[in-house]
């Protein structure tokens, strides 16, 4: 069982951005190991530049990051990745010239880890890059999952899916946590992320504007959208 007392991600005071451009101001925020924690916010609000900086592509210019109760300094994505983070970007993860077949087998993808999605199964000898959108998610999330990561950073999940394949990742993503894995998770459907989530952040220009259980979120949808318009 995951320690419940230990954070597996704290991000304190933390700002970053590109060159001179800043975008994130003073973010704080926590993923215990089991969430599953749901960024929200309007385009342009700095999730992904969040996520890029915990997951170590940016440098933060002030604050820190903590993973699993240790500060990580400027510690580089590969050894975040040792430490357990694996980080889910916009771009589909997939290896493009493998089969899912040798995919999974690079991975080293058993068992019920392999079978995750029964709908890659009849897809074992397509190569990713001629993979559906959605089946390519669902392939990005089984290799990252094969990692056993103790943090699960998703830059916008299902975008551009259809919702059965939105809902059948969601899914993946809350039993995941219920192992004791911490989710923080980009999606543009808030509703559906809601129903899995346990928390959810609100961001708006570079900074968190709200933080709220789900279930705060769930019986306000049109409260939510307000942040999201003002
Ligand atoms: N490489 C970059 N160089 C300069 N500015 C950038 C860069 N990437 C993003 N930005 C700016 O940072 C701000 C936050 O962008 P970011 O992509 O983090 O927001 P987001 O909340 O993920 O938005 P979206 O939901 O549209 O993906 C925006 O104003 C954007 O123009």
């Amino acid at each position: 069982m995951a320690d419940l007392a230990e954070l597996a991600l704290e991000a304190r005071g933390l700002s970053a951005g590109y060159g001179r451009v800043q975008v994130l101001r003073d973010v704080n925020l926590t993923v215990r190991p089991g969430e599953v924690v749901a960024l929200l916010g309007p385009n342009g609000a700095g999730k992904t530049t969040l996520l890029r900086t915990l997951a170590g592509y940016l440098r933060p210019a002030g604050g820190e990051v903590l993973l699993f109760g240790a500060s990580c300094g400027r510690m580089p994505v590969y050894k975040r990745c040792r430490q357990g983070v694996s980080f889910m970007g916009e771009e589909r993860h997939v290896f493009p010239g493998l089969t899912v077949r040798q995919s999974l087998r690079l991975v080293r993808a058993q068992g019920e880890q392999a079978a995750l999605f029964p709908a890659l199964a009849d897809r074992a000898r397509h190569r990713g890059a001629l993979l559906s959108g959605g089946e390519q998610q669902m392939l990005a999330l089984t290799l990252a999952l094969a990692r056993k990561p103790r943090l699960l950073l998703i830059d916008e999940l299902s975008l551009g899916l259809a919702p059965l394949v939105r809902e059948r990742l969601l899914d993946t993503v809350r039993t995941t946590a219920d192992t004791g894995v911490g989710v923080l998770v980009v999606e543009q459907n808030a509703r559906s992320v809601l129903d899995r989530a346990d928390r959810a952040y609100v961001m708006r220009r570079g900074e968190v504007v709200e933080e709220r259980p789900a279930d705060h979120w769930r019986a306000d949808l049109d409260g939510l959208a307000a942040l999201y318009l003002s």
